[in-house]
């Protein structure tokens, strides 16, 4: 019997990263009855090329399906009409609810006016300061960049995520080339009859594997409770136990260090406005009852 990760899935197969080596394993038969369904990224136990158990999941994203996620590079346009913090706390925190380090990366820095570039590094440092790695090309020095992102990717699992025409295709291009993604306008016009059949492949890359597919589409169901949304708040989780009371929400109560904190320019206003927005959408948030099966 071996271990090892299945890192591409096809009619049937799933090829196996097993030893240095390569495997074609099939399911058995009573996988099915058991609902369990293996996915790319699932760690699997085989035996002459069947495989006979999937391990535990760390997590999983729907689509494209795929295991075990270690990262995600959070591809995020920094020009004006397109940058929205708003949309980068709400990525952050849906990472960070599915145990998803992320790394944020800035595309089209080229575009920018001096003013804007420089409140995008601003911003980045900020970020950084938080405990979030971010990467932020300047001018010309894109494969630095580049070369900064690859580096992440050792011992790791990591998707590219991000709004469309982020840049999500353009980058992994660069990093994979030879993926030869449509982007642009071609990629838009491929993307609307490709949902059902598209699978992801893990590419071993610098150490690590990189899913092949730049689409993953993030979640906008935030499944958990209001009180536990400040836990994805690293800069609120570093300082809560300087709070009043040890179970503080930072919202009404009294003493409140995390407040302080926003008050006095320690915390960003815009952070604290964007869990405000969650932890208000959450809690409100009305009950879904599924049907009894
Ligand atoms: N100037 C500039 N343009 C960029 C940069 N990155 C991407 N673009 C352009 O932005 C457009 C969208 O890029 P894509 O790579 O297709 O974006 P995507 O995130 O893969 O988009 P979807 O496939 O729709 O999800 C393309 O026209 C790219 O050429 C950048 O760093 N600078
Ligand atoms: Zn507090």
């Amino acid at each position: 019997m071996a271990t090892g990760r299945i890192y591409q899935s096809l009619s049937g197969f799933f090829d196996v990263h097993a030893d240095g080596k390569t495997y074609r394993t099939r399911a058995r038969g009573n996988f099915r009855k058991h609902g369990i369904k293996p996915i790319v990224g699932d760690m699997v136990t085989f035996e002459n090329d069947y495989i006979l158990d999937v391990l535990k999941r760390k997590n999983a994203l729907v689509r494209p399906p795929l295991a075990n996620i270690d990262q995600a590079v959070v591809v995020t346009a920094a020009t004006e009409a397109e940058f929205s913090i708003n949309l980068l706390d709400r990525q952050l925190v849906g990472l960070g609810i599915n145990n998803i380090k992320a790394i944020i990366y800035f595309t089209k820095t080229d575009l920018l006016s001096p003013d804007r570039l420089q409140f995008i590094q601003q911003l980045a440092a900020d970020y950084q300061q938080i405990g979030y790695n971010v990467i932020c090309p300047t001018g010309d020095d894109n494969q630095a960049a580049i070369d900064q992102l690859k580096a992440t990717f050792k011992d790791a699992v990591t998707v590219f995520m991000g709004q469309t025409g982020a840049g999500k295709s353009t980058l992994l291009n660069h990093i994979l080339p030879s993926l030869h993604l449509a982007t642009g306008e071609i990629s838009q016009a491929l993307n609307r009859g490709r949902h059902t059949t598209r699978t992801v492949t893990l590419i071993p890359l610098a150490g690590g594997l990189v899913a092949d597919t730049p689409g993953f589409s993030s979640y906008d169901t935030f499944d958990i409770d209001y009180r536990t949304v400040k836990n994805y708040f690293p800069e609120f989780v570093s300082h809560a136990n300087e709070c009043k009371f040890r179970e503080c929400l930072h919202v009404n109560e009294p003493g409140c260090k995390i407040k302080a904190m926003v008050s006095d320019g320690e915390i960003l206003n815009s952070r604290y406005d964007d869990y405000l927005q969650l932890f208000n959408m959450i809690k409100n948030r009305k009950p879904v009852y599924n049907k009894k099966k």
